[in-house]
Protein backbone atom coordinates (compact mmCIF):
# COMPACT_ATOMS: atom_id res chain seq x y z
CA UNK A 1 0.00 0.00 0.00
CA UNK A 2 1.50 3.75 -0.88
CA UNK A 3 2.50 5.91 1.92
CA UNK A 4 -0.36 7.07 4.16
CA UNK A 5 -1.58 11.07 3.50
CA UNK A 6 -1.64 11.12 6.93
CA UNK A 7 -0.23 9.13 10.16
CA UNK A 8 -0.06 9.80 13.27
CA UNK A 9 1.89 7.69 16.44
CA UNK A 10 1.19 7.57 19.69
CA UNK A 11 -0.75 11.24 20.61
CA UNK A 12 -1.73 11.41 24.15
CA UNK A 13 -4.00 14.90 24.86
CA UNK A 14 -5.83 16.77 27.23
CA UNK A 15 -6.58 20.00 28.71
CA UNK A 16 -7.75 20.03 32.38
CA UNK A 17 -8.46 16.28 32.47
CA UNK A 18 -6.22 13.42 29.89
CA UNK A 19 -8.92 13.41 26.90
CA UNK A 20 -7.31 10.51 25.63
CA UNK A 21 -4.11 8.65 25.30
CA UNK A 22 -1.33 6.88 22.92
CA UNK A 23 -3.66 7.31 19.64
CA UNK A 24 -2.23 5.29 16.21
CA UNK A 25 -4.17 6.40 13.18
CA UNK A 26 -3.41 6.60 9.50
CA UNK A 27 -5.57 7.61 6.51
CA UNK A 28 -4.21 6.42 2.82
CA UNK A 29 -5.56 8.46 -0.55
CA UNK A 30 -8.99 7.49 -1.99
CA UNK A 31 -9.73 6.58 2.00
CA UNK A 32 -12.36 8.35 4.05
CA UNK A 33 -12.86 7.73 7.84
CA UNK A 34 -15.13 9.21 10.17
CA UNK A 35 -15.01 9.58 14.21
CA UNK A 36 -18.01 9.52 16.11
CA UNK A 37 -17.96 9.22 20.06
CA UNK A 38 -20.23 11.28 22.41
CA UNK A 39 -20.09 15.20 23.03
CA UNK A 40 -16.98 16.18 24.93
CA UNK A 41 -15.17 12.96 24.31
CA UNK A 42 -12.39 14.74 21.95
CA UNK A 43 -13.61 14.13 18.28
CA UNK A 44 -12.94 17.89 17.55
CA UNK A 45 -9.92 18.59 19.46
CA UNK A 46 -8.10 15.19 17.72
CA UNK A 47 -9.32 16.63 14.49
CA UNK A 48 -7.31 19.39 14.97
CA UNK A 49 -4.23 17.36 16.15
CA UNK A 50 -4.39 15.59 13.01
CA UNK A 51 -5.05 19.09 10.82
CA UNK A 52 -2.24 21.12 12.17
CA UNK A 53 -3.64 23.30 14.61
CA UNK A 54 -2.99 21.94 17.87
CA UNK A 55 0.24 20.61 18.99
CA UNK A 56 -0.70 17.21 21.07
CA UNK A 57 0.92 17.00 24.14
CA UNK A 58 2.71 13.86 23.14
CA UNK A 59 3.18 11.72 19.79
CA UNK A 60 4.02 13.15 16.45
CA UNK A 61 1.87 13.38 13.88
CA UNK A 62 2.41 13.07 10.23
CA UNK A 63 0.81 14.52 6.83
CA UNK A 64 2.24 13.44 3.53
CA UNK A 65 5.32 12.01 5.49
CA UNK A 66 6.57 14.83 7.14
CA UNK A 67 6.00 15.29 11.07
CA UNK A 68 4.09 18.56 11.10
CA UNK A 69 4.82 20.19 14.50
CA UNK A 70 9.02 19.45 13.65
CA UNK A 71 8.40 22.32 10.74
CA UNK A 72 8.47 25.97 11.43
CA UNK A 73 4.93 28.01 10.93
CA UNK A 74 5.78 29.33 7.36
CA UNK A 75 5.61 25.73 6.57
CA UNK A 76 2.50 24.54 8.41
CA UNK A 77 0.79 27.34 6.66
CA UNK A 78 1.55 26.32 3.23
CA UNK A 79 0.40 23.16 4.39
CA UNK A 80 -3.09 24.67 5.06
CA UNK A 81 -2.93 26.54 2.08
CA UNK A 82 -2.45 24.21 -0.37
CA UNK A 83 -2.64 21.10 0.73
CA UNK A 84 -5.56 20.38 3.54
CA UNK A 85 -8.73 21.14 3.15
CA UNK A 86 -10.49 22.23 6.40
CA UNK A 87 -14.54 22.28 6.75
CA UNK A 88 -15.04 23.14 10.33
CA UNK A 89 -18.35 23.87 12.30
CA UNK A 90 -17.79 27.46 12.44
CA UNK A 91 -16.81 27.89 8.37
CA UNK A 92 -14.84 31.41 7.91
CA UNK A 93 -16.58 32.77 5.01
CA UNK A 94 -16.43 36.51 4.62
CA UNK A 95 -20.21 38.09 5.28
CA UNK A 96 -19.55 41.37 3.30
CA UNK A 97 -18.54 39.08 0.30
CA UNK A 98 -20.34 37.48 -2.29
CA UNK A 99 -20.70 33.50 -2.81
CA UNK A 100 -17.69 33.80 -5.44
CA UNK A 101 -15.30 36.18 -3.95
CA UNK A 102 -15.33 34.42 -1.30
CA UNK A 103 -14.76 30.81 -3.44
CA UNK A 104 -12.22 32.99 -5.24
CA UNK A 105 -10.36 33.88 -2.84
CA UNK A 106 -9.39 30.26 -1.93
CA UNK A 107 -8.78 29.37 -5.52
CA UNK A 108 -6.69 32.74 -6.55
CA UNK A 109 -4.26 31.71 -2.97
CA UNK A 110 -3.62 28.19 -4.61
CA UNK A 111 -3.54 28.83 -8.30
CA UNK A 112 -6.29 26.62 -9.13
CA UNK A 113 -9.75 27.85 -11.00
CA UNK A 114 -13.22 27.35 -9.80
CA UNK A 115 -14.66 24.21 -10.84
CA UNK A 116 -18.73 24.99 -12.05
CA UNK A 117 -19.80 21.87 -12.03
CA UNK A 118 -19.20 21.32 -8.45
CA UNK A 119 -21.44 24.53 -7.80
CA UNK A 120 -23.71 22.86 -9.87
CA UNK A 121 -23.83 19.47 -8.15
CA UNK A 122 -23.72 21.49 -4.96
CA UNK A 123 -26.83 23.39 -5.69
CA UNK A 124 -25.15 26.80 -5.02
CA UNK A 125 -24.22 28.07 -8.71
CA UNK A 126 -27.05 30.50 -8.86
CA UNK A 127 -26.39 32.03 -5.52
CA UNK A 128 -22.54 32.78 -6.45
CA UNK A 129 -23.50 36.73 -6.87
CA UNK A 130 -25.49 37.00 -3.18
CA UNK A 131 -23.38 38.01 -0.28
CA UNK A 132 -22.86 35.44 2.30
CA UNK A 133 -25.11 37.14 4.81
CA UNK A 134 -27.72 37.03 2.48
CA UNK A 135 -27.54 33.11 2.37
CA UNK A 136 -29.39 30.37 4.69
CA UNK A 137 -27.01 28.80 6.87
CA UNK A 138 -26.99 25.67 4.74
CA UNK A 139 -26.09 28.00 1.33
CA UNK A 140 -23.12 28.82 3.19
CA UNK A 141 -22.26 25.62 4.08
CA UNK A 142 -22.11 24.97 0.79
CA UNK A 143 -20.08 27.65 0.10
CA UNK A 144 -17.89 26.68 2.30
CA UNK A 145 -17.32 23.65 1.17
CA UNK A 146 -17.30 24.32 -2.65
CA UNK A 147 -14.43 26.66 -1.60
CA UNK A 148 -12.46 23.66 0.51
CA UNK A 149 -12.43 21.51 -2.70
CA UNK A 150 -11.88 24.53 -5.18
CA UNK A 151 -8.17 24.57 -3.98
CA UNK A 152 -7.86 20.70 -4.71
CA UNK A 153 -6.79 19.91 -1.25
CA UNK A 154 -5.00 16.23 -1.15
CA UNK A 155 -6.50 15.48 2.36
CA UNK A 156 -9.94 16.83 4.15
CA UNK A 157 -10.55 17.59 7.80
CA UNK A 158 -14.30 18.05 7.92
CA UNK A 159 -16.22 18.52 11.60
CA UNK A 160 -20.10 18.14 11.21
CA UNK A 161 -19.90 19.01 7.17
CA UNK A 162 -23.84 18.22 7.47
CA UNK A 163 -24.09 19.73 10.52
CA UNK A 164 -26.94 22.25 9.13
CA UNK A 165 -28.00 20.69 6.45
CA UNK A 166 -31.61 18.66 5.67
CA UNK A 167 -31.02 15.28 5.12
CA UNK A 168 -31.40 15.49 1.35
CA UNK A 169 -28.47 18.01 1.11
CA UNK A 170 -26.50 15.99 3.47
CA UNK A 171 -26.48 13.06 1.49
CA UNK A 172 -25.39 15.28 -1.54
CA UNK A 173 -22.82 17.02 0.28
CA UNK A 174 -21.39 13.58 1.04
CA UNK A 175 -21.73 12.06 -2.72
CA UNK A 176 -19.68 15.66 -3.79
CA UNK A 177 -16.73 14.57 -0.66
CA UNK A 178 -16.63 10.86 -1.67
CA UNK A 179 -16.77 12.10 -5.36
CA UNK A 180 -13.66 14.60 -4.58
CA UNK A 181 -12.05 12.07 -2.96
CA UNK A 182 -11.89 9.27 -5.38
CA UNK A 183 -11.80 11.09 -8.63
CA UNK A 184 -8.26 13.09 -6.52
CA UNK A 185 -7.14 10.50 -4.90
CA UNK A 186 -7.45 12.46 -1.70
CA UNK A 187 -8.04 11.19 1.59
CA UNK A 188 -11.46 12.39 3.90
CA UNK A 189 -11.74 12.55 7.75
CA UNK A 190 -14.61 13.18 9.12
CA UNK A 191 -15.95 13.81 12.78
CA UNK A 192 -19.50 13.93 13.39
CA UNK A 193 -23.00 12.72 15.73
CA UNK A 194 -24.98 11.33 12.17
CA UNK A 195 -24.17 7.85 12.22
CA UNK A 196 -25.73 7.30 8.72
CA UNK A 197 -23.13 9.70 7.32
CA UNK A 198 -20.49 8.02 9.57
CA UNK A 199 -21.48 4.83 7.71
CA UNK A 200 -20.97 6.00 4.01
CA UNK A 201 -16.76 6.41 4.79
CA UNK A 202 -15.01 3.02 4.72
CA UNK A 203 -13.82 2.92 8.52
CA UNK A 204 -15.65 4.31 11.48
CA UNK A 205 -13.79 4.62 14.70
CA UNK A 206 -15.31 5.65 18.29
CA UNK A 207 -13.76 7.67 20.53
CA UNK A 208 -14.37 6.51 23.92
CA UNK A 209 -12.45 5.84 27.33
CA UNK A 210 -9.50 7.70 26.06
CA UNK A 211 -9.11 5.75 23.19
CA UNK A 212 -10.03 5.30 19.52
CA UNK A 213 -11.36 1.70 18.16
CA UNK A 214 -12.41 1.21 15.20
CA UNK A 215 -16.17 0.01 15.11
CA UNK A 216 -17.19 -3.39 13.25
N1 LIG B 1 -8.87 25.08 23.96
C1 LIG B 1 -9.43 24.41 24.97
N2 LIG B 1 -9.13 24.72 26.24
C2 LIG B 1 -9.67 24.04 27.28
N3 LIG B 1 -10.53 23.01 27.13
C3 LIG B 1 -10.87 22.65 25.88
C4 LIG B 1 -10.34 23.33 24.74
N4 LIG B 1 -10.84 22.74 23.63
C5 LIG B 1 -11.65 21.75 24.07
N5 LIG B 1 -11.67 21.70 25.41
C6 LIG B 1 -12.43 20.73 26.23
O1 LIG B 1 -12.07 19.42 25.81
C7 LIG B 1 -13.21 18.57 25.83
C8 LIG B 1 -13.38 17.91 24.47
O2 LIG B 1 -13.81 18.89 23.53
P1 LIG B 1 -14.06 18.53 22.00
O3 LIG B 1 -14.66 19.72 21.35
O4 LIG B 1 -12.82 17.97 21.41
O5 LIG B 1 -15.15 17.35 22.13
P2 LIG B 1 -16.10 16.71 21.03
O6 LIG B 1 -16.07 15.24 21.25
O7 LIG B 1 -15.72 17.18 19.68
O8 LIG B 1 -17.49 17.32 21.45
P3 LIG B 1 -18.81 17.65 20.57
O9 LIG B 1 -19.27 16.32 20.05
O10 LIG B 1 -19.74 18.20 21.59
O11 LIG B 1 -18.42 18.63 19.51
C9 LIG B 1 -14.39 19.42 26.28
O12 LIG B 1 -14.57 19.21 27.66
C10 LIG B 1 -13.93 20.83 25.99
O13 LIG B 1 -14.51 21.75 26.89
Amino acid sequence: MSQPLLKAEQISHGFDTQLFENIDFSLASTQSAAIVGRSGSGKSTLLHIFSTFIKPNGGEVFLFGEEIYAQPEKAIEALRRYDIGIIFQFHYLFKGMSALENIEVATMLSGETIDEGLLRKLGIDEVMEHKIGDLSGGQQQRVSIARVLSKKPRIIFADEPTGNLDNETAVLVMDVLMDYIRSNDAALLLVTHDESMANRCDTVYRLDEKMLKEQV
